[in-house]
C-alpha cells in the first residue's frame, strides 16, 4: 500500500461516519447561510507576475510537524497581505493535523479565495466543503476512478466551487482533461515515495492546453525556482512548508512572489 492508498482507505471511512452524523436538510441549511462563492480560478487568473495559493499546513505524512506555533487566521492574514493570490487549507486532521475550523477561521480572516485541501472520495464531500465556506475543491486523479471524478466534480460545480484537478504524469493529465475544469495542478511530489521532481510540472505544462490554468504543486521553495517554471510558462503556484517554516511569514510571502510581472 502507498500513503496514498492508506490515506483515501481512511478517508472512504470518515466520510461514511460524518454522512451518517448529518443529514442532508442540516447540510443544505448550512450551505444556504455559507458566503458566496470568491472565485478561485479567475483569482489566479487575475494576478500579474506569480499568482500564489498559499497553504497553511501544520504537518505532513513526507515531513511531520512543519509549525509548531501554528495559527491559521495570523497565517491567512500574513499571506493575503504578503500579496497571495489564494489559500489552501489542509482539513484533514489523520494526516496531516488538520482541522475544518482551520477552513473556516482562515478564511474569515481574509477576502482572497480558499481551496479546501483535503482527500475526495465521495459527491458529499463537495457539499460540505461549500458548508465550510470553500471556494474550490482539490480532486486527485490518482485517488479516483474517473466516473467518481466526474460526479464530485459535478457536484462541486453545482455548488458554485472551482475545482483544482491534480495530476502528476502524462497518463493522469490525459484522465483529468476529460473533466470540464480547466484548473490543471500538477504535484512535483510523488505520492507512493514522497520523491519530489520540480521537472514534471516543467514536462506537463507543455502538454496542457492553452486554456488551461496550470498550477505547480509542491517542493518549490525559493524565488529562483519560481523564476524557473516562469521561464517555462507556469505562473501559479501552490507552496506550503517553506513558508509555513518561516517566522515572518508575510515577508517571506513577499520575497517569494513580490515584484513580477508575466
Ligand atoms: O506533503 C505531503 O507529505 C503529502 C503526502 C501525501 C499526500 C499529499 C501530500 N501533500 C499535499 C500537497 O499537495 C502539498 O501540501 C502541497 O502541494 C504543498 O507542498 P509543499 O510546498 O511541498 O509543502
Amino acid at each position: 500500500m502507498t500513503i496514498l492508498d492508506t490515506i483515501v482507505a481512511h478517508k472512504r471511512t470518515e466520510v461514511a461516519a460524518r454522512k451518517a452524523a448529518t443529514t442532508d436538510a442540516a447540510l443544505a441549511a448550512r450551505i444556504a447561510v455559507a458566503s458566496p462563492p470568491r472565485g478561485f480560478r479567475a483569482a489566479l487568473d487575475a494576478k500579474p507576475g506569480h499568482a500564489l495559493i498559499a497553504e497553511i499546513k501544520k504537518a505532513s505524512p513526507s515531513k511531520g510537524l512543519i509549525r509548531a506555533d501554528f495559527d491559521p487566521p495570523a497565517h491567512a492574514r500574513a499571506y493575503q497581505a504578503g500579496g497571495a493570490a489564494c489559500l489552501s487549507v489542509l482539513t484533514d486532521e489523520r494526516f496531516f493535523q488538520g482541522a475544518d475550523d482551520y477552513l473556516v477561521q482562515a478564511r474569515a480572516a481574509v477576502s482572497i479565495p480558499v481551496i479546501r485541501k483535503d482527500f475526495m472520495v465521495d459527491p458529499w464531500q463537495a457539499a460540505e466543503s461549500r458548508a465550510l465556506g470553500a471556494d474550490a475543491i482539490l480532486l486527485i486523479v490518482a485517488a479516483l476512478d474517473d466516473a467518481t471524478l466526474a460526479k464530485i466534480e459535478v457536484a462541486a460545480i453545482d455548488h458554485g466551487m472551482d475545482v483544482l484537478v491534480e495530476v502528476h504524469d502524462e497518463v493522469e493529465l490525459d484522465r483529468a482533461l476529460k473533466l470540464r475544469s480547466r484548473l490543471i495542478g500538477c504535484n512535483n511530489r510523488d505520492l507512493r515515495d514522497f520523491s519530489v521532481d520540480v521537472a514534471r510540472s516543467y514536462r506537463l505544462k507543455t502538454l496542457a492546453p492553452a486554456d488551461c490554468t496550470f498550477v505547480a504543486e509542491s517542493g518549490l521553495t525559493t524565488r529562483s525556482d519560481l523564476d524557473a517554471m516562469a521561464d517555462h510558462g507556469v505562473h501559479c503556484f501552490l507552496i506550503g512548508e517553506a513558508l509555513m517554516r518561516q517566522q515572518d511569514v508575510e515577508a517571506a510571502t513577499r520575497m517569494l512572489i513580490g515584484q513580477t510581472e508575466r
